[in-house]
């Protein structure tokens, strides 16, 4: 269960009640929640040049907080430790216990004004995108997280930490949804998606376009507020697990085997990582048109190219219920299928859901 922390060198003044405690309670300042989860933010690495090979998660919440004690002029911070884990290692069980938390906390009570989520970059858009869909309160709920350890020179995360509060405690970030915020930009969750391994400046939505930047820590946005198009809320408060979906790449001479064999070691739903706008063989689409009408099991195909739109005209026949993802990579197809699978919705539901983002 999550531990509530506040910082290290000095006594809570105020616990809410939801048991959250803060370090000051000035009234004329936003209260805001950190949800720490692990990361690079949140680690350290053996020399201030080492920017691989370093321990995650070896810095609590606390620490993070001690670091930047700027944030304490903008709000009001309480801290809850979610885990402490690579973003490699976060679970559905971890990501429904932090909607659930967030539901509660920050939407159930009118004195917070957003929550940030402190998260491994490798997978931040995966746990970005389910807080999108399931937290839907109209306050802003800000992932951030960092390329370089806490321990590197130029180390991102202090400010990235910073900014991510900053907008999380702006009346200017209400209705947007959940928002990515790194390297002085601002994402839809919906869209953003990580670009390259290793650079700083990796997190973009590629065709649709950061919502704002910041520039000395104010966030400028650049359109008001606005809902991506097909985006599905989702209320978890009765889903207890997720069910199991597997994402299989599409190449050539890809066996069927893939397919079925997902399916035989308990996949509750199969997303493929198509060719182009979805493209599978001959062969394989007989296999997924096979596994929708006899087995029922939802097949959403997107893409491995890693932006477009995999339209519902461009994949099988009419003989199935076909799921295209419109414009949903396959990593948050994942997360979507699971999500829905986990409300019991059938294949023509499902169908409807993924292409709702396409607006055709
Ligand atoms: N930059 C990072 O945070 C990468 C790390 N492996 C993680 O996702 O937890």
């Amino acid at each position: 269960s999550p531990i509530h922390v506040a910082r290290a060198d000095s006594p809570y003044v105020y616990t809410n009640s939801f048991g959250l405690n803060f370090t000051q309670m000035n009234a004329s300042l936003p209260n805001v929640t950190i949800f720490a989860t692990g990361g690079t933010i949140a680690g350290s690495g053996s020399s201030n040049t080492a920017t691989t090979g370093y321990s995650i998660g070896s810095v609590g919440v606390l620490s993070l907080v001690d670091a930047v004690p700027e944030v304490l002029n903008i709000s009001n911070i309480a801290g809850v430790q979610i885990s402490n884990v690579g973003s490699e290692d976060v679970t559905s069980e971890i990501l429904l216990n932090l909607s659930k938390y967030i539901n509660k906390v920050v939407c159930g009570d009118s004195t917070m004004a957003g929550a940030v989520v402190t998260h491994g970059t490798d997978t931040l858009e995966e746990s970005a995108f389910f807080l999108d869909a399931t937290v839907n309160c109209g306050k802003p709920v800000v992932i951030v997280g960092a390329m370089r350890p806490s321990t590197a020179i130029s180390a991102d995360g202090p400010y990235n930490l910073l900014e991510a509060v900053t907008v999380a405690a702006s009346n200017k970030s209400t209705n947007r949804g959940a928002l990515v915020v790194l390297n002085d930009r601002i994402a839809s969750a919906y869209y953003v998606t990580k670009n390259n391994a290793n650079t700083l400046e990796t997190f973009k939505p590629i065709e649709e376009g950061f919502l704002g930047t910041l520039v000395s820590d104010v966030p400028y946005y650049y359109y008001p507020p606005v809902t991506p198009t097909g985006k599905t809320a989702i209320d978890v408060s009765n889903i207890t697990s997720i069910p199991r979906v597997d994402i299989l790449y599409a190449y050539e001479d890809m066996s069927n085997d893939t397919l079925y064999n997902a399916i035989d070691s308990g996949a509750k739903g199969i997303v493929i990582a198509g060719a182009g706008a979805g493209g599978t063989s001959t062969s394989f689409n007989y296999a997924i048109e096979d596994v929708l009408n006899r087995l029922k099991v939802p097949v959403v195909q997107s893409t491995r190219a890693n932006s477009g739109e995999v339209p519902l005209s461009d994949i099988g026949s009419t003989t199935a219920s076909h799921i295209a993802s419109g414009f949903l990579d396959p990593q948050k197809s994942r997360i979507l299928l699971g999500l829905l699978l986990a409300q019991g919705k059938n294949l023509t539901e499902i169908s409807a859901v993924f292409h709702g983002s396409t607006d055709d």
